[in-house]
């Protein structure tokens, strides 16, 4: 199986990165469940994808709840009786230098990049072994790769993520697949997260300068899923060129 009749559920799809893959994935075939916990911008994406796909639902998620991350997958197996994908993508990234003490932002960016991912894992992980296939795919980012003064938390959490992407793969075994997406800079809402005006501003400089579309991103992702199924795309880098 490609991507066509996939059942995919995909975290934060209510914009960016999220929303861009839910597009290329629902115009080649793929069967929706998506996340996220603003429900305007997930009613008018399903209404967009419904011109071309039935095949596409939502569920109010937050990710951070694992309760809520059981539901959306239990959700896509009651829709649509598997799950094949999962596609972690829902984040934050509040960064600020540490001496600023930002410490709620440091535990939400805990909660949702990182508890939010494991959540993801352990709802879909009992699938995927029942079903004797399932692919595991994670947005994470250039940031830990290239270590960066106020990423400190931001980081750790993206670096959390591929280590244990990376013991997943291992203990995976031959049946279930295990994909790590890094995107540099990609014009998206992600700076509205931020709660350090500089930093935002900064970063916002940043994208509009040198962002790449989501669909970049996205372009990753797919290629990924639809490789063959004895074929696992470990890491995938994707920077701007202009990006140092
Ligand atoms: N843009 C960039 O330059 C880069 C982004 N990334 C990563 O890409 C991923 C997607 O971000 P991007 O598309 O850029 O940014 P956006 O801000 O556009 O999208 C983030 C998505 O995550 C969702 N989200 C946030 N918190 C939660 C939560 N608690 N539960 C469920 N969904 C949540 C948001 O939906 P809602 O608010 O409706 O819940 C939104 O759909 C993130 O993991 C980010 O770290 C990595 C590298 C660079
Ligand atoms: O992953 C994103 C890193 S940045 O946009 O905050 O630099």
């Amino acid at each position: 199986m490609s991507i066509e009749n996939k059942v995919v559920v995909i975290t934060g799809a209510s914009s960016g990165i999220g929303r861009a893959t839910a597009i290329m994935l629902a115009r080649q075939g793929a069967k929706l469940v998506l996340g996220a916990r603003r429900e305007a911008p997930l009613k008018e994406l399903v209404n967009e994808i419904s011109a071309y796909s039935s095949e596409v639902t939502y569920a109010l998620t937050d990710v951070s709840n694992r309760e809520d991350m059981q539901c959306l997958v239990n959700f896509a197996c009651s829709r649509f009786g598997r799950l094949d994908v999962l596609i972690a993508n829902a984040g934050i990234g509040p960064i600020s230098p540490l001496d600023e003490l930002r410490v709620d932002d440091w535990e939400a960016m805990i909660d949702i990049n990182l508890k939010g991912y494991l959540y993801g894992v352990a709802a879909a992980l009992p699938i995927f072994r029942q079903q004797e296939a399932g692919h595991f795919v994670s947005v994470i980012s250039t940031s830990g790769l290239r270590i960066v003064a106020g990423q400190a938390v931001y980081a750790g959490t993206k670096n959390a993520v591929r280590t244990i992407n990376e013991a997943l793969r291992i203990e995976a075994g031959e049946k279930l697949r295990v994909t790590g997406v890094s995107p540099g800079f990609v014009k998206t809402q992600f700076a509205d997260s931020m709660t350090d005006p500089a930093t935002q501003e900064k970063v916002k400089a940043a994208m509009d300068m040198m962002g790449m579309s989501p669909d970049a991103i996205s372009r990753a992702i797919v290629f990924a899923i639809d490789q063959p199924d004895d074929v696992d795309v470990g890491d995938i880098v994707v920077r701007p060129t202009a990006q140092a």
